[in-house]
């Protein structure tokens, strides 16, 4: 079902580090032929794409606005209640992440400060492939209306009513029915329907984040490359099997490609997780896809917490759960994970849907370097200075001697000009 592994040794890292992944030369032959096919035939590509794809038919690119009305006017009143309650923790947790003015004065005279500006024009991707991800909308969209991003442009192949209630309450009017590698394709080069966006957000399979960082390459900014979920669980004595083994299903049922890892100092918890996991798996709808994500899997056994630490931060999770004494002091030693969970009554679904903090997060060893999407993930910075004549005289020696040491005499010039 999964593998086991007991005290491993740093040189087994890499092993345990590897994440399920479709054949690389396949997956790039496949996505620059997308983005050749979306290029030069715009629309109709995507007509094409989306019936070989997943076969359905489609014929207006976008929703019109009496179909997003109608649509979103189907969502359960019970479900709109679930969604405002998110809206309004995920709102207000990233709003509190705006940039507060901060004016320095370096020198006497010489004051320099930031702004954040919104990214004028953005696409976000909400997944709709095995479920209808709408819980997306309210992750990407609302941190892009606070920072008042000026054109959001919404992609996604799923139909589901709540992707529309979300989107009306978030304030995105333009959306497109399409999913996978050729939506990536259509916001990044822009088609008759779709407008070309200066960055990509949001999560998808391997398609989607393979074209995303495709785009990239061809100059579209993204947030990160956000594909299947994963989590790891770092469980000691003090942890509850059942409920270890429901985190690592909620990750595992999301695809056969995502991956869960569990890593203890307790052989008990190990066997009683894994026990626990074949109840609880056994009831699941999406059992099958559990099961394959499962044979992707790994539980280890470690002879010490600092062990744990140390593979911890070489796996660097989506998501981190730990299920330990103190964990918030164990998190002070985590360098790499996307979000981190603490302590028993923090389930990672709290994160993908409602606690505040935003679910599109680092997969695969990338949250080594990349954070998950955030508020400044949605703006630019911006740097301003005014310096008076009283503070370039005071300065201009500094620039000077600094311009012509890198033999750049018009660099000097413009501040001798000033103060001479
Ligand atoms: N990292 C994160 O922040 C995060 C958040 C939410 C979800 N996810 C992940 O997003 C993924 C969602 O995947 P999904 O498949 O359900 O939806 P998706 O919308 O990402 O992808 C579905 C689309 O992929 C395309 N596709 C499918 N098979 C294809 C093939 N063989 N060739 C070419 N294109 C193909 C189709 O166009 C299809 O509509 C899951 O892996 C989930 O774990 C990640
Ligand atoms: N766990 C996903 C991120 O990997 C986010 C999500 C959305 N809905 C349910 N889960
Ligand atoms: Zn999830």
């Amino acid at each position: 079902m999964f593998t086991q592994i007991n005290y491993p040794s740093r040189l087994d890292y890499a092993a345990i580090c590897q994440r399920p992944a479709l054949e690389q030369g396949q997956l790039d032959a496949l996505i620059s032929d997308v983005f050749r096919q979306v290029r030069s035939k715009g629309d109709q590509a995507l007509r094409e794409l989306t019936a070989t794809y997943e076969k359905r038919e489609i014929t207006d690119i976008l929703y019109t606005a009496a179909e997003i009305e109608d649509l979103a006017s189907k969502t359960d009143i019970a479900l709109q209640k679930a969604i405002d309650h998110a809206y309004a923790n995920i709102y207000a947790f990233h709003a509190a992440q705006k940039l507060v003015p901060n004016k320095i004065e370096v020198n006497p005279g010489v004051v320099c400060w930031q702004k954040a500006t919104g990214i004028d024009k953005v696409g976000i991707y909400i997944p709709g492939g095995t479920a209808p991800l709408f819980s997306t909308v309210l992750m990407l969209a609302i941190p892009a209306r606070i920072a008042e991003c000026q054109e959001v442009v919404l992609c996604t192949p799923a139909t589901h009513p709540a992707i529309f209630y979300a989107a009306k309450l978030c304030g995105v009017t333009k959306m497109a029915k399409i999913g996978g590698s050729q939506a990536i394709a259509a916001l990044s080069l822009g088609t008759e329907s779709v407008p070309k966006v200066y960055k990509i957000f949001g999560p998808g399979n391997q398609y989607v984040t393979a074209a995303k960082m495709y785009a990239n390459r061809l100059g579209t900014a993204i947030d990160m490359p956000a594909g299947p979920s994963e989590v790891a669980v770092y469980a000691d004595h003090t942890a509850n099997p059942a409920y270890i083994a429901s985190d690592l299903l909620s990750q595992a049922e999301h695809g056969a490609d995502s991956q869960v890892i569990l890593i203890s100092t307790s052989s008990d918890i190990v066997e009683k997780t894994i026990t626990e996991i074949k109840i609880q798996l056994a009831e699941l709808p999406r059992k099958d896809l559990a099961e394959k994500a499962l044979a992707n899997s790994k539980f280890i056994l470690v002879n010490t917490s600092a062990e744990a630490i140390d593979l911890l931060n070489e796996y660097a999770a989506e998501h981190l759960i730990l299920a330990c004494d103190d964990a918030e002091e164990f998190s002070g030693y985590i360098r790499n994970a996307g979000s981190i969970f603490l302590g028993n009554y923090t389930p990672e679904s709290a994160g993908d849907y409602a606690s505040g903090t935003n679910h599109t997060l680092p997969t695969n060893g990338f949250a080594r370097a990349y954070s998950g999407v955030n508020l400044d993930s949605f703006t630019k910075k911006i740097t301003l200075q005014s310096i008076s004549k009283q503070g370039l005289e005071q300065l201009g020696k500094t620039i000077i001697d600094m311009a012509e040491a890198e033999s750049l005499q018009a660099h000097a010039n413009a501040v001798k000009i000033r103060i001479n």
